[in-house]
């Protein structure tokens, strides 16, 4: 049984068998959309941008903000993908982690576009349950997440054009099947919106000594009619803009 491998030592100081990415090639706080074609989205406020790598759901681009280096690399779909997206950056020197997502509102009154911080999750996910304890909590870096919370209400449109709210949300691993009983029970437990990424995030960040936050868009609402299929996505794309810059100024802020 001496052959049995180790995960936690393999695959250390080299390129990632996932991301395809190298130490030495991505900065210490990366932005983590889910989608890869929101990467490029991110790279637009960047300057000297590198494109670095595409294999399979994992894109990556570097570039400046303000003279920082930033890294935007997307997750991909749920948490499974996520943890591995985690685990190789952390292991490539990154030590910051933004999800800049979308995300469905669960309250009433959660627009789309309205920008969210999040400031715990509830785990309705597996991948998290091979890490830890169901009862550890997922939470983010709270200095972080203040960093986002002001970052996003000195934007110009917040409070005008769209609100900044803050709360605990849902990550959910099954899309299609959240029923009408399940949302109105995450409505009820006061949850503010849902999305698939930040158990990961946040679970694995914590046990490997790492900083993590997220801010999300809202895209749809669960509970108040605003359909998830026939919503302005324009209020959605401007929602992903306005996250991303209150990313990038926090990670400015607090240069991580
Ligand atoms: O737009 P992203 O960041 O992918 O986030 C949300 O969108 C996807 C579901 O439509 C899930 O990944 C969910 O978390
Ligand atoms: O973004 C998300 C994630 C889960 N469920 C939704 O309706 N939207």
């Amino acid at each position: 049984m001496s052959q049995i491998i180790d995960k936690a030592e393999a695959g250390q100081n080299a390129r990632q068998y996932h991301i395809d990415v190298a130490p030495g090639e991505v900065g210490t706080v990366a932005l983590l959309p889910g989608d890869p074609f929101r990467v490029p989205l991110i790279a637009e406020l960047l300057t000297d941008v590198t494109d670095v790598a595409h294999n399979r759901e994992h894109r990556t681009m570097t570039g400046f903000y303000k003279g920082k280096l930033i890294t935007a690399t997307s997750t991909g779909m749920g948490c499974p993908s996520t943890a591995i997206a985690v685990e190789e950056l952390a292991r490539v020197g990154v030590t910051s982690f933004i999800r800049v997502g979308s995300s469905a509102g669960l309250q009433p009154g959660v627009n789309p576009g309205d920008l969210l911080v999040s400031e715990g999750t509830l785990r309705n996910d597996g991948t998290t349950a091979a890490y830890a304890h169901p009862g550890f909590p997922a939470v983010p870096d709270l200095e972080l997440t203040l960093a986002l919370r002001a970052a996003a209400l000195a934007l110009p449109g917040a409070g005008t054009d769209y609100h900044v709210l803050s709360g605990i949300n849902a990550s959910d691993d099954a899309f299609y099947a959240e029923t009408p009983a399940w949302i109105a029970e995450l409505n009820s437990l006061g949850i503010l919106n849902v999305e698939m990424e930040s158990s990961a995030l946040y679970v694995v960040s914590r046990l490997r000594g790492l900083r993590a936050g997220m801010i999300c868009a809202c895209s749809s609402n669960l509970v108040d009619g605003t359909s998830l299929y026939d919503h302005d996505a324009g209020a959605l794309k401007r929602g992903w803009q306005n996250s991303i810059i209150a990313a990038l100024d926090a990670a400015v802020a607090l240069d991580l």
